[in-house]
């Protein structure tokens, strides 16, 4: 089974992911993930800190010279700012006349709303909420990205691509029934501010993160990941947690700030007619079955059913917001506003990024286990055979 797991605070000397159960064999480099790094950094709105800070990649375990070979793929994400906040952070016990009049190390006790401070102040019993954002903070998610590069490199040798791209910020959306990007348009995606496939609703994108910056206010949004070439049947509609559906959504959920998240049409569908909500199966010529629609976003029964698999993710506006909220100061009981001394205003294109990794992550996986094997020539080799046995009365072309 592939599973994976992160850890790493935002102001440590770097994140570590682990992934393990990817086939042998799978094309993987250091410039891979450098790249997909980058990425996450793009996007018009995003704080400061994108720019002054860099991500250090090196692969500790599982990948040689370019090539996966079985076992677990250790990489680690070192961050250039560590040496700001060796004191502050430090694993080990620091002397107090070191840390003393550290600005740094001043203990954060105005809880933002809308974050996890508060509420992991209580859980874990700290007087100072730097211990729970530090692992709260989405700077996490770039161990993600980074797992996330082995996953869909993975898929890549399968045939299977992915894109993201972003469909709304605040109330700017791209108009219903717009065209959607494939695999080859990701270059054109990276270039815009935003990562919107539609140029007029990127520039007024731009215009909606400029009011909100203005006015001291931050911004939410909705971005869509694709999948093109996943074979019909994988995931399951036997049980709710093997469901393809059920584990894109978990995973997608599990990206900080995430809030909710439809499988193509999803929420819309819910007002249509039966007649028009779902996607017929018709006849390519003579031969195969084909869909002329992508209303259920190429999942039914839990299952891929061939076509590209189409999820959409919301995001919350980002909790840090300039003009700061009302909370409770823990140290004194009075009421104050929220801590804040820098943040992003919108990190929609980035977090569009960040689901790409988490769909793939959650494909190869299910994947796996549909079809196995040690190797990647192995995974293809199960695949080409499951396809070729299925019957010519039920063969697919999408
Ligand atoms: C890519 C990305 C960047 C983010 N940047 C910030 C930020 O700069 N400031 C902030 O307060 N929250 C930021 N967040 C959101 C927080 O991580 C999130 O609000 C927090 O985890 C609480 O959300 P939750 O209730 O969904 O867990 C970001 C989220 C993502 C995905
Ligand atoms: C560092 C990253 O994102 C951070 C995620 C984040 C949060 O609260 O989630 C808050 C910000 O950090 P800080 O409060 O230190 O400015 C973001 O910059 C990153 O994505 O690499």
């Amino acid at each position: 089974m592939l599973r994976w797991l992160t850890a790493g605070e935002s102001h440590g000397p770097s994140l570590v992911g682990i992934l393990e159960g990817l086939p042998a064999g799978v094309p993987l480099t250091t410039d891979d993930v450098k790249a997909a790094l980058a990425r996450r950094r793009l996007g018009y709105g995003r704080g400061a800190r994108m720019k002054f800070e860099q991500d250090e990649v090196t692969f500790t375990g599982g990948v040689r010279h370019g090539s996966t070979q079985g076992g677990p793929v250790a990489i680690e994400v070192g961050n250039t700012e560590w040496p700001k906040w060796q004191k502050v952070m430090s694993a080990d016990p620091v002397p107090d006349d070191e840390l003393d009049g550290l600005a740094r190390n001043a203990p954060l006790t105005r809880p933002r709303p809308g974050h996890a401070d508060f509420t992991g102040m209580q859980k874990y019993g700290f007087d100072d909420a730097r211990p729970v954002l530090e692992r709260a903070s989405a700077r996490e998610t770039a161990a993600r990205v980074a797992l996330g590069t082995a996953a869909s490199n993975f898929l890549a040798e399968l045939g299977i691509e992915m894109v993201s791209h972003t469909v709304a910020v605040g109330t700017v959306a791209v108009p219903e029934g717009s065209a959607v990007p494939r695999a080859s348009d990701v270059v054109a995606l990276d270039a815009d501010p935003l990562r919107c496939f539609d140029r007029a609703t990127s520039d007024a994108m731009v215009a909606e993160v400029d009011a909100a910056h203005k006015e001291g206010e931050t911004l939410g949004g909705v971005v869509e990941v694709l999948a093109y070439n996943l074979p019909p049947g994988i995931g399951s509609y036997v049980h709710w947690d093997r469901r393809l559906d059920a584990r894109l959504s978990a995973a997608l959920m599990g990206i900080q700030a995430i809030k909710g998240v439809e499988i193509g049409d999803g929420f819309l569908t819910a007002a249509r007619r039966g007649s028009a909500a779902h996607d017929e199966i018709l006849r390519d010529g003579d031969s195969k079955a084909v869909r002329h629609t992508n209303r259920a976003g190429g999942i039914e029964g839990g299952m891929s059913i061939g076509g590209p698999v189409r999820v959409r993710a919301a995001m919350k506006p980002i909790a840090t917001v300039p003009r700061a909220l009302r909370t409770i100061d823990i140290a004194s009981g009075e009421e104050a506003k929220a801590h804040h001394q820098r943040s992003d205003v919108c990190a929609v294109p980035a977090a569009g990024v960040v689901a790409e990794a988490m769909v793939a992550l959650v494909l190869a996986q299910a994947v796996l286990e549909k079809f196995g094997g040690d190797s990647v020539k192995e995974t293809h080799r199960n695949i080409q055979e499951y396809l070729a046995a299925i019957p010519e009365s039920l063969a697919s072309s999408n």
